[in-house]
């Protein structure tokens, strides 16, 4: 077990721990690439900016397809068939500005963890998706929020694989009669699982700001779940720190604009 982390026995058997639950919903689907190039074992995500988006999960060969928009690499096995593997994983913008995962903080003394994440989530995507223990992936200690902080909180994760009709309407339903739409939550979004040219795509989904350690949960499942191959991965993370130098000068620059505005007025 690596460092941090807990059976759901020891977690439960923490007192004064406090325990938050979020969960990675995501599905595969046919579709058909560029409705013409016949790939097998791609994933394949769209995203706010890009119209279609592609990542990888089996290598064997590399492709590259441009047209004025994207320049997508994709590492696939060709086959006949036209068969094609999407994977749509969410994430939300929440209220804070950070990414993260569908979920809350659930109280193990008045109810399950699971149906604690169930409530959390039709409050956040205004549907009762009913969540297992057999959805449970791990639980860890979360680093502490403040030094003075004196309980410990407790992520429990767990990922949930779905069909794309059921990710359309939950999309559907967390934008339209969710409780918490526009308040806690700002909107779901698909991650970019592919890598672009010039470091789009997912590496740029990685550099933005996560809460608590769900960057590393996403990670972990897209390398659990063979979403995307270790080594799409870890140029995208390289890219990821490059982005991170770059958005620093720009912050600088935007900092500097303001400081000039405020002399002004
Ligand atoms: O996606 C996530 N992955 C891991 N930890 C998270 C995630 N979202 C929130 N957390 C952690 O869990 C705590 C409680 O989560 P959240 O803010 O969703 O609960 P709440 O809506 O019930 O207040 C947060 O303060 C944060 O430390």
């Amino acid at each position: 077990m690596a460092s941090g982390q807990l059976s759901r026995a020891e977690a439960l058997a923490c007192s004064g721990c406090r325990h938050a639950c979020h969960v990675m919903l995501y599905a595969d689907t046919k579709a058909q690439l560029f409705g013409r190039i016949p790939i097998k074992h791609i994933i394949l995500v769209r995203c706010v900016c890009v119209c279609v988006c592609v990542c990888v999960c089996v290598c064997v060969c590399h492709l590259s397809y441009s047209n004025t928009h994207t320049h997508l690499y994709m590492s696939a096995s060709l086959s006949e068939q036209a068969y094609f593997c999407v994977s749509l994983p969410q994430m939300q913008m929440r209220f804070d500005g950070l990414l993260g995962f569908p979920g809350g903080l659930v109280n193990p003394s008045e109810e399950t963890l699971e149906s604690g994440l169930s409530r959390e989530l039709s409050e956040e995507l205004g549907l009762a998706l009913p969540i297992s223990v057999e959805d449970h992936v791990d639980s860890c200690y979360a680093p502490p929020s403040s030094p003075s902080s004196s309980s410990r909180l407790i992520t429990h994760f767990y990922v949930k694989k779905m069909d794309e009709e059921q990710i359309r309407e939950v999309e559907r339903a967390a934008a339209s009669t969710a409780a918490d739409h526009g308040l806690e939550v700002l909107g779901m979004v698909r991650v970019p699982l592919y890598t672009m040219k010039g470091g789009g795509g997912l590496a740029s989904f990685l550099s933005h700001s996560f809460i608590g350690n769900a960057r590393s949960q996403l990670v972990h499942s897209m390398l659990r779940l063979n979403l995307v191959a270790p080594g799409e991965l870890h140029k995208a993370l390289t890219h990821s720190l490059k982005t991170h130098a770059h958005t620093k000068q720009d912050l600088q620059a935007a900092l500097a604009l303001t400081q000039g505005l405020r002399k002004q007025f």
